[in-house]
């Protein structure tokens, strides 16, 4: 069984819990979009991740703090947080989310696996502005309700894309934006060519393209622009950066003028 396999049984269960709960929403922010920023943006925009640990890389960080880890996000320039809020694969939480959210004014990604409504409703709950829709994870009926209804609460849909197949599925739906995952998230490879040759796909040119995952140089990064991603979502990296500043500008690199849209 593949580790993608196993999360979604964890899922299965957590959202059997979910269903029929209410959640208490945080306070409402007024929050400049993600894709806002993008279009404003004349250096790539960092999705900037908080993550503990993982099941490819095991122990990352356990001590984070997410609300110190998020503030210096802001601090240095990052365009959104991303925070991993799976607990058994990831040690993430809704909580650690809920926090960042009233610590930070940025766009905020809650990243888990996305099966039902109730999930959805429990992020947005927690202040999450943007979700994630694995296209990996979901059948094309369930992937295409879940985007309509997050839409529908006013919420902005990263759906991730890993191969031509499901690119081909997300091209469909067309959405304003797309990541491609360059982790294989059933054999934990990394390969930063699944940008490029998935970003080739691309029939929309409005569509914002982000490259996830295995970010480490200024030289990754620069592949992905030259692919057309106009944000990266990075967590490793950043994770275990000695100096986040310095790492931040090694990863803002620009955008060829008249790029962003
Ligand atoms: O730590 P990295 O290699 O910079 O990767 C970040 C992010 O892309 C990765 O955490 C991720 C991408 N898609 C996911 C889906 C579920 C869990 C995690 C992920």
């Amino acid at each position: 069984m593949s580790i993608l396999e196993k999360i979604l049984i964890e899922k299965e269960k957590e959202v059997k819990a979910l269903i029929n709960q209410t959640f208490v929403p945080v306070e409402a922010k007024k929050i400049t979009t993600f894709k806002e920023r993008v279009r404003v943006a004349n250096t790539m925009a960092v999705i900037s991740e908080i993550k503990r640990s993982s099941p490819s890389k095991g122990e990352i960080k356990m001590t984070v703090d997410p609300v110190t880890q998020a503030k210096q996000y802001e601090a240095y320039g990052a365009a959104a947080i991303s925070v991993l809020t799976d607990k058994p694969f990831f040690n993430g939480t809704m909580d650690d989310l809920r926090a960042v959210r009233e610590a930070v004014d940025l766009p905020i990604l809650c990243k888990d696996f996305i099966i039902h409504r109730i999930q959805i409703d429990q992020a947005k709950a927690a202040g999450a502005s943007i979700i994630l829709l694995i296209v990996a994870a979901l059948s094309t009926t369930d992937l295409e309700n879940l985007y309509y209804y997050a839409r529908s609460l006013d919420l902005e849909v990263l759906v991730e894309v890993h191969n031509e197949e499901e690119m081909k599925t997300t091209l469909q739906l067309n959405p304003e934006i797309i990541g491609i995952n360059n982790r294989n998230l059933k054999t934990f490879e990394v390969n930063l060519e699944t940008t490029e040759k998935l970003a080739a796909m691309l029939t929309n040119p409005n569509t914002i393209l982000i490259s996830e995952s295995g970010m480490k140089t200024a030289a990754d990064v620069v592949r992905a622009r030259d692919a057309g991603a106009k944000a990266i979502l990075v967590g490793e990296t950043l994770m275990r950066a000695d100096n986040l500043e310095q790492t931040f500008q090694k990863l803002k690199v620009a955008l060829p003028a008249g790029g962003a849209k």
